[in-house]
């Protein structure tokens, strides 16, 4: 138990505070507790200002939820934003996304395109993210360094991808991240078969028994388009999630990207197999890939996250606005205007986010316990008053613009919108060039 007797590091004091768990509460006058980098202490602001702290802020109307997670992502894809838009999935990637990338991804634009990434994100209110992308381990030194927590999934396919010549350099390659980062406080090792029609059964078999060995979890893009489905049962006689759940890959560690197409029999081997779905709305609106059915899902106590995907199909990573395209669309699709109501999408955002993940005993909430990654929203300006619910605020009236403070594990990376960590103007400067490069405005 944390000894909330001894000093705090920094006390925070919001005008709301909405720990996530348990589901639906607001609490008003409190105060949150911060040292080592957990939350020691949630409690009314008259008991909060009896202790002692290093730091106490004020955050006159503010709202503190636990920090977003972005569920599935590309990181370094933030320097495609934008190359090839209004394109069905598979001419986008296989005429437009797979050149770009074999022309121009190289550690140099990993490093780059993910720390932009880490910046846009943390700027969004995100505390934790998702990557799925070429060169892992450039990634995950660029996590560790800039102070933010991510799940790093080792990208696997059957043929040759920037970085490993085959699928089994990559998954060796995978392994020995896993093992060099196990202890690592903010970065989780998965493994990342990127889709059902581009990882045949000998390599699925492979990654199965070796994410089993080391209890990691497998992260793959999964039933995103009727196409996909449909491919699948005239080459193989069967839907890719039943020959997932045939290889044993389906169960509480995998998480299934996307899943467009559901029909009744795929909702039970999900619901079975205790299966996680990362939601992805405005990718599978933006590349007309279809709609997750989410509230039934959800009713059927399937854990659904959410994700922006990269920003080369969103193309933003705005978790924010995402969770309420996800809360609109989720009443579009059932028919019903109670599907998905605010908390539950916050829910969705955060905690759900963590599950997926694998990190809820880590993250995800305000907990004692938990680790301290935290955002502060700016609830105070004139488009969101009068403020009778401030999740419904959050959710439906609030942009990514009101983020005024983050910090993980108790670390601030966001100040007054200032990033801590991160040099805003070199990001952007960087980011133009490499613009420039693949315009072909400069010579490469
Ligand atoms: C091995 S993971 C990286 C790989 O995935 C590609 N990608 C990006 N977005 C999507 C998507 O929505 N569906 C399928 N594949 C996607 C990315 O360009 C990389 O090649
Ligand atoms: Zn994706």
């Amino acid at each position: 138990m944390p000894n909330t007797a001894a000093a705090l590091d920094l006390l925070l004091l919001p005008t709301w505070l909405v720990p996530v768990e348990p589901a639906g509460v607001v609490l008003k006058e409190h105060g949150l507790g911060i040292r080592d980098g957990r939350i020691v202490f949630i409690g009314p602001r008259s008991a909060a200002l009896k202790l002692n702290a290093t730091e106490v802020r004020e955050l006159p109307g503010m709202l503190l939820s636990p920090g977003l997670i972005n569920a599935h992502g590309h990181a370094a894809m933030t320097l495609f934003r934008g190359l090839a838009d209004d394109l069905p999935l598979m001419t986008w990637l296989e005429n437009h996304i797979w050149p770009a990338e074999a022309k121009w991804v190289d550690e140099d634009f990993v490093r780059d395109g993910t720390d932009l990434a880490i910046a846009e994100q943390i700027k969004g209110g995100i505390t934790c993210f998702s990557d799925m992308y070429f060169f892992p381990k450039v990634a995950s030194e660029r996590v560790h360094n800039s102070g933010i927590r991510a799940q790093i999934a080792i990208p696997i396919l059957d043929f040759p991808i920037p970085g490993a010549s085959t699928a089994d350099e990559a998954i060796r390659q995978g392994v020995e991240l896993f093992g060099d980062l196990k202890h690592h406080e903010r970065i989780k090792i998965t493994f990342g078969p990127h889709a059902p029609y581009t990882v045949g059964d000998e390599n699925l078999e492979k990654i199965r028994v070796i994410a089993e060995e080391l209890d990691a979890s497998i992260h793959m893009h999964v039933h995103e388009t009727a196409f996909e489905v449909q491919q699948s049962v005239e080459q193989r006689g069967e839907r890719p999630l039943a020959r997932l759940a045939r290889l044993g890959l389906l169960g509480p560690r995998f998480q299934a990207v996307h899943m467009t197409q559901i029909s009744d029999e795929d909702l039970v081997m999900l619901v079975e197999s205790n299966t996680n779905v990362i939601h992805c709305p405005e990718s599978n609106l933006k590349l007309a890939s279809g709609f997750c059915p989410v509230e039934r899902l959800w009713q059927a106590g399937v854990n659904v996250a959410v994700g922006t995907d990269g920003a080369a199909s969103n193309n933003d990573l705005d978790l924010l606005g995402e969770t309420r395209t996800a809360a609109l669309l989720a009443k579009a699709v059932a028919g019903s205007a109670t599907a998905l109501d605010a908390h539950r999408a916050l829910r969705m955002a955060t905690l759900n986010g963590a599950r997926a993940l694998g990190i809820e005993a880590e993250t995800g909430s305000l907990e004692i316990g938990k680790a301290a990654d935290i955002v502060a929203f700016d609830l105070s300006g004139l488009a969101q008053q009068p403020v009778y619910d401030p999740v419904s605020q959050l959710i439906y009236a609030t942009g990514r613009d009101c983020v005024k403070h983050l910090w993980v594990a108790g670390k601030q990376l966001l100040d007054d919108r200032r990033l801590t960590r991160l040099d805003e103007e070199q990001l952007c400067a960087t980011a133009k060039a490499w613009g420039q490069r693949i315009s072909g405005r400069t010579e490469s």
